[in-house]
């Protein structure tokens, strides 16, 4: 799958601007970005939901929308969560969704949905009414959903969002399963912990941007250690890190500066050790590496919810 200035405005916003995406065969692809980064309208023009303003978009070996007919029925998706007819069962849920499906053939009903379920974990449930699953379970029933068809390529947005531990890890579990089987993964979220744990490759979106691209391995090479420090004294300590090269930023706080450590063979406990030197009162000495965690507050800012 692969977009090319890939771009939709509402009115002047511009939700996803100029986004050029390369997503591998057979990749779980993680899709990060905090909450309003454009994640969402990106996957709804993916699927053909939401047109573009500009900008072309490849999926499996059509063109978007152009193909749709062709390529949707081999790509699975799960978009805002799952529409869940509560007093139904997870089975007959399935089969309602099934029957929508006008690429599907009535005869082979009941033996796609209970691949489905087995396929999630859900044989045991299936007679139980929806509203009686646990989240998770409504998640996976959803996932189900995405592959009553045997498909080459998933997309699903923020499937673990509103999952409490156990639920996130079934999800994620067979989310790397399904990859396993050979079929590509294109997930969304806003947890970088959640998609370091499932993805080989990830992009990062940013204000409808996209700020970083690669395997986990390439972003993680591409940062830079820093330091914070938390002082009564801020403007001493600025001069002290300015006096060895550093380019100090107030971080939030007033009595909080950071920088990164730019200047080559310069130590953390060097830095400390001269603010010490020159008497500045130092409450809070962080060091911390090149992190993929580091990064992607550089990226996109702060207020982006890296651990859940
Ligand atoms: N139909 C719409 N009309 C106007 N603005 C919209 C519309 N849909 C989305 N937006 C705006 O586009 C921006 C991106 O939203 P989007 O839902 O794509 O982000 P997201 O990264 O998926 O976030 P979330 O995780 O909250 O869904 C937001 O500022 C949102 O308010």
């Amino acid at each position: 799958m692969e977009t090319h200035g890939l771009t939709k405005a509402f009115g002047r916003q511009k939700a996803v601007d100029d986004v050029d995406l390369t997503v591998p065969r057979g990749t779980v692809f993680g899709f990060l970005g905090p909450n309003g980064s454009g994640k969402t309208t990106t996957i709804r023009m993916l699927l053909g939901l939401a047109s573009a303003s500009s900008g072309d978009i490849r999926l499996l070996d059509g063109d978007m929308p152009k193909d749709a007919r062709a390529v949707l029925p081999r790509v699975g998706a799960l978009v805002e969560g799952p529409a869940i007819y509560p007093f139904l069962s997870g089975r007959a849920n399935l089969q309602r969704f099934d029957a929508a499906d006008r690429h599907t053939s009535p005869a082979t009903r009941d033996k796609r949905v209970d691949a489905a379920l087995e396929r999630v974990g859900l044989s045991h449930a299936a007679r139980k009414r929806a509203h009686a699953y646990s989240l998770g379970m409504k998640q996976r029933l959803g996932i189900a959903n995405a592959l009553l068809a045997p498909r080459d390529l998933l997309i699903l947005d923020e499937p673990t969002n509103g999952l409490d531990p156990q639920g996130t890890r079934e999800v994620r579990n067979l989310i790397r399963s399904l990859s396993d089987d050979g079929t590509t993964v294109f997930v969304s979220s806003h947890l970088l912990a959640e998609v370091e744990q499932m993805c080989t490759r990830i992009a990062i979106m940013s204000a409808g941007r996209l700020v970083a691209q690669g395997t986990l391995d390439e972003l993680r090479a591409e940062g830079t250690a820093h330091v914070r420090v938390t002082t009564p004294d801020h403007s001493d300590a600025h001069r002290v890190l300015t006096g060895l090269g550093l380019t100090p930023e107030r971080h939030g706080r007033d009595d909080v500066l950071t920088a990164e450590l730019s200047v080559p063979g310069l130590l953390p406990e060097s830095v400390n050790a001269a603010l010490v030197h020159a008497d500045v009162r130092v409450r809070g000495f962080e060091a911390s590496g090149a992190s993929l965690e580091d990064r992607f507050v550089a990226l996109t800012g702060e207020g982006f919810d890296v651990a859940g």
